[in-house]
């Protein structure tokens, strides 16, 4: 084991030592989860579809009824893909060969760049991983602002390319972010008037002072899809996300009122975008944020690529005045990014409902989905999710 490895327990725990998954042509009982249910694998024919199910609503960004589609999708699925949004196929790509070429290091290199214990960027296995007795089949790299010291560790007498393409690709991210946002809060009738710690006086630049993590996922190939979790199901502790995903599919997410999980096809040059736990409490409850999980591959690789968007760190989130009212009271008590992460931190799938305010009549009008409501409303997501019995619903930490 790599000394490295031993001295940070908290993302290597006793007895998981950093590994290189090429060299596992078994999958070990570490990693071995309770049979999957739902589509359990990414397709092993890209060709496959999942007919029977109904897929996540594609939004086309130049459509003039955009807004209303994605309030419909938001509404329903609580995630959508988009086309036609602004960022260019190349630097998709070339974010891609970038995450590509970071995992295909030797482990020893990748770990010059290992995320400290009490650290958020680096290298490592999935941020919510210590959390689950089960290991996951990936392995992760968190950047947050620049990813400079990381680059000179991976790559001493060549960073300088990295760094660029991260720029841009965090520049990129921030204005499509703030395009979503907008969407989405217009589709409930919302305008920056209505949102005032988000608006400038310009109106230059909206979401002030929000901000975005790059989440880079590598899922090796595995020699056992079916008893593997790449990323187990978990809601973004974020405004939203947008995930770019390579060619091969994995990325499922839960319907609510089927009670099953459903693969999102990557489609070339498309983006994926899910709500996240604020988001969920500024529209008060009408927008759930959605669980969702990533799937591994007999025979392909899968890379993906989240952006956490999220807040000023320290700006009050609550339910918008506007969606709220005696009929529809708020659900949620104010509470800041930082705050909401703390909380996440230790109670994981229980966020929300701490949060919650109590208030029986609000019961009726959340239109989401906690695990724990889901549990006293009888809904069937939570049976689903409960067949993988060493699934928990946790967060991933932006
Ligand atoms: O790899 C994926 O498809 C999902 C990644 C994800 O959910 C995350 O990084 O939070
Ligand atoms: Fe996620």
């Amino acid at each position: 084991m790599p000394s490295r490895c031993k001295s940070h327990p908290v993302h290597h725990l006793p007895n998981k030592p950093c590994l290189d998954f090429k060299s596992l042509k078994e999958l070990p009982d570490s990693f071995k989860w309770a049979p999957l249910d739902g589509p359990s694998r990414a397709l092993e024919l890209e060709s496959e579809s999942e007919s029977e199910s109904e897929s996540v609503p594609v939004v086309d960004l130049n459509d003039p009824n955009a807004q209303k589609l994605i309030g419909l999708a938001c509404k329903a699925w609580g995630v959508f893909q988009v086309i036609n949004h602004g960022v260019s196929k190349s630097l998709l790509d070339k974010i891609e060969a970038c995450g590509k070429s970071l995992f295909a290091l030797p482990v020893q290199q990748k770990l010059k760049a290992v995320r400290s214990a009490d650290g958020v960027t680096g290298y490592g296995p999935a941020r919510i991983s210590s959390f689950f007795p089960k290991r996951m089949w990936s392995e992760g790299f968190t950047i947050v602002g620049s990813p400079l010291e990381h680059a000179r560790q991976l790559w001493p007498n060549d960073y300088s390319k990295f760094c660029a393409i991260i720029e841009e690709y965090q520049n990129e991210m921030n204005t499509l972010a703030e395009k979503l946002m907008w969407l989405i809060l217009g589709s409930l009738g919302i305008s920056t008037r209505d949102v005032k710690w988000a608006a400038s006086p310009t109106g230059a630049n909206p979401f002030k002072g929000a901000s975005g993590v790059i989440q880079l996922n590598s899922y090796p190939a595995c020699p056992d899809p079916s008893r593997a979790m790449g990323l187990a199901a978990h809601t973004d502790s974020t405004l939203l996300t947008i995930l770019h995903q390579s060619s091969t599919s994995g990325l499922q997410v839960f319907q609510e009122w089927a009670g099953s999980w459903v693969m999102v096809p990557p489609i070339s040059g498309g983006l994926v975008i899910n709500i996240g736990d604020l988001l969920h409490i500024i529209s008060n409850g009408l927008y759930s944020s959605v669980y969702h999980r990533a799937v591994v591959n007999k025979t392909r690789h899968r890379l993906s690529v989240a952006y956490l968007y999220g807040p000023e760190p320290n700006v009050r989130i609550q339910p918008l005045p506007k969606l709220s009212d005696a009929n529809r009271p708020p659900l949620y008590r104010p509470v800041t990014w930082s705050e909401y992460l703390g909380i996440k931190g230790k109670h994981f799938d229980k966020t929300l409902s701490l949060i919650r305010l109590n208030n029986d009549s609000n019961e009726d009008n959340d239109n989401n989905s906690t695990l724990i409501n889901g549990l006293k409303r009888g809904v069937d997501r939570t049976k689903s999710i409960k067949v993988d019995s060493n699934t928990k619903i946790l967060a991933a930490f932006a």
